[in-house]
């Protein structure tokens, strides 16, 4: 296009004075230059004759003029865009509003010209711009004065060097707001599920027995946390399978190709751990094997080495852990010079930790890294719901072991079910194995459980048999319970009362105090 049809375009008073080397001077030489072609791109500053900026061109004939003369043009495009615009001055009042923030507002625009921002909006983003002026855009900005979400963009104007004002323009963002919302509350449910589908694929693979919600939450922590590099610290009583969780992040974890290493810190003497973790050279002491000896965490490296009873683990042997969890380099015995590992760790205990840490028997360092997450298995006692598929589990598994077809008493699963499982699922699992060696055919009953279970199944009776006699009277019920269990430890032990206080777990004094106390006769 040439210039001068785009300057026919602009009314006589505007001069367009050239400031710039691609500025043009309306006043200088219209004929030279109006035969001149403008390019797309080129762009044309249009000022008054005091040299002030009151326009611009472009190539393709797009002006933006701020003159009196525009003003009304402007107001109507302003007044006819769907997005909010408002404008407040140096002060906060406001200047300029559009017709379509004064329809959100639901206030005509007179009530509004005039008011101080810090009034209708204290926390409104267009006062922290003027306080802090430069251009901000928020995709996602709640409005409260509005009621709704808004993609705004802040833009503050000089004037000559000074603020002048602060324009804002706000696109309604309610529904990509919700949509958004739609599409995150879709990935949680997706991720949810897929959790799900991971946890229930590992429970499958690696043979885990349990329905309960607690176990399941335990299984789905397992498998979101093996998708990490965190250190794990595995918690809960002996024998709720903390060994099985590790293998189950292992296997869930892109280290699965890689091994799993497990070291029992309780079974190792003190004076081999260090050997037995980080390994030695040739010759670096007495008995040393020829070629030396890579440790525990050299040979997991790339894949996880799972520390079993980390309460145990010796107070100098701590520090060293640390460093290694620090740097993720070890030290072999014998050897200037550390080797980088990549191993994930894993540990686990049945210990009170914070306790030791108190009696200065853990160091609270090594805590805080190792249980970057904990997971917590609950005792059998707290998900009572899986006893019986764990019963069915062992015995099918035993079943095999042993050639037999053994059943589930009624009488038995009632035992199972009220037992307190100290032990948790290992003496469940014992318990069963036991009860399939010692009965040759049909059901297995309380009387095939190893002795010491057999006590508990005689205790459980007279808690049911006192608490039918005292039902309304707990204060008898508790005293008659007392007085049958001492009887029962007396006959057990044919009247030895050392051996019976032992096997109550009471101490002298207490045991001859509840003798006087239930008048139990002293026969022997
Ligand atoms: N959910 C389960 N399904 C099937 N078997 C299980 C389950 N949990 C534990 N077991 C079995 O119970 C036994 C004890 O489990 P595990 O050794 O993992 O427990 P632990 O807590 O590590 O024991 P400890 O405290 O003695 O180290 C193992 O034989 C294990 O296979």
């Amino acid at each position: 296009m040439k210039a001068k049809d785009i300057m026919s375009k602009l009314s006589n008073q505007e001069k367009l004075v050239s400031s710039q080397t691609n500025c043009i001077n309306l006043d200088d030489d219209i004929f030279d230059i109006g035969n001149r072609d403008i390019a797309l791109d080129q762009m044309i500053y249009v000022r008054n004759k005091q040299g002030e900026l009151i326009g611009q061109i472009d190539g393709g004939l797009i002006a933006y003029l701020h003159t009196a003369a525009k003003r009304t043009l402007l107001n109507s495009i302003l007044n006819n865009i769907e997005d909010a615009v408002i404008a407040i001055d140096a002060d906060g009042r406001i200047c300029f509003v559009n017709q379509a923030y004064s329809k959100i507002l639901g206030i005509p625009i007179r009530k509004i010209i005039g008011k101080l921002m810090q009034a209708i909006e204290p926390a409104a983003l267009i006062l922290e711009i003027l306080k802090n002026p430069q251009v901000t855009v928020k995709p996602r900005q709640y409005i409260e004065s509005l009621q709704c979400y808004v993609s705004v963009r802040i833009i503050p104007i000089y004037e000559n060097g000074h603020l002048e004002s602060v324009v804002s323009i706000f696109t309604d963002a309610t529904e990509i707001m919700l949509l958004n919302e739609e599409v995150e509350r879709t990935k949680e449910v997706v991720a949810h599920l897929q959790q799900k589908a991971d946890a229930s694929e590992q429970i499958e693979k690696l043979g885990l027995i349990g329905k309960s919600p607690a176990f399941l939450n335990v299984i789905s922590q397992a498998v979101v946390v093996a998708k990490t590099k965190a250190n794990v610290l595995i918690r809960g009583e002996n024998g709720v399978g903390k060994e099985l969780i590790a293998k189950t992040i292992h296997q869930s974890s892109d280290r699965k190709d890689s091994q799993l290493i497990t070291v029992n810190c309780a079974a190792i003497p003190e004076s081999l751990i260090e050997s037995e973790l980080f390994g030695y050279e040739e010759g670096s002491f007495t008995g040393a094997k020829q070629g030396g000896k890579k440790g525990k965490f050299e040979l997991a490296s790339g894949g996880t080495l799972f520390l079993d009873e980390i309460g145990d683990m010796p107070l100098m042997m701590q520090s060293k852990l640390l460093r290694v969890l620090e740097t993720s380099e070890i030290e072999k015995i014998g050897r200037q010079g550390s080797i980088p590992v990549d191993t994930r760790v894993i540990a686990a205990t049945n210990q009170p930790l914070e306790q030791m840490i108190a009696q200065k028997q853990f160091r609270k360092d090594l805590y805080y890294r190792l249980n970057t997450v904990e997971i917590n298995i609950p005792s059998l006692r707290e998900r009572r719901e899986d006893i019986g598929l764990l019963a069915s589990h062992f015995l099918s598994i035993y079943n095999a072991r042993y050639q037999k077809t053994l059943t589930l008493s009624k009488a038995l699963m009632q035992f199972f079910s009220a037992h307190d499982w100290p032990g948790n699922i290992r003496e469940l699992q014992n318990c069963i194995e036991y009860g399939v060696i010692m009965c040759q055919e049909g059901a297995l009953t309380p009387d095939d459980l190893p002795k010491h279970l057999r006590g508990t199944v005689e205790t459980q009776a007279v808690v049911l048999e006192t608490a039918v006699l005292y039902p309304d009277d707990l204060k008898e019920s508790v005293r008659l319970f007392e007085k049958k269990c001492i009887e029962k430890a007396l006959d057990a032990c044919d009247g030895n009362k050392t051996a019976a206080m032992q096997q109550l777990g009471l101490s002298r004094r207490t045991f001859y105090r509840k003798l006087n106390e239930l008048a139990i006769s002293d026969k022997k």
